[in-house]
């Protein structure tokens, strides 16, 4: 294996971990959206995606990414809220 393969193989280990991760992430946010839906409480929730924010900074090791990451949890949270009102809507026209 040459150095460039070597590196792709420990992006695909590195992969394999976040993708089952993100797959519990969705689920959580399944039951999150199960148990507003029953509150009736809106998907979007302003206050919380701040706190997530600023979890984020406080976890972060290398603040130079923080931009970076910033920008993937923005996507990871959209996402989410899509995914989260199309089951909804998908449950109200059933
Ligand atoms: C999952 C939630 O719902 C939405 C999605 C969020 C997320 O993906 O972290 C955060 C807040 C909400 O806009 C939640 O309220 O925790």
């Amino acid at each position: 294996m040459n150095q460039l393969d070597q590196y792709r193989h420990q992006i695909n280990q590195l992969d394999a971990q976040i993708i089952p991760l993100l797959e519990q992430r969705f689920a959580t946010a399944d039951a999150i959206a199960n148990y507003k839906a029953v509150h009736d409480q809106p998907i979007y929730d302003p206050q919380r995606e701040e706190a997530v924010y600023t979890r984020l900074k406080e976890v972060a090791t290398h603040q130079d990414l923080l931009p970076y990451l910033s920008t993937i949890y923005q996507t990871i949270m959209q996402t989410t809220k899509n995914r989260e009102q199309q089951k909804q809507e998908d449950l109200n026209h059933d």
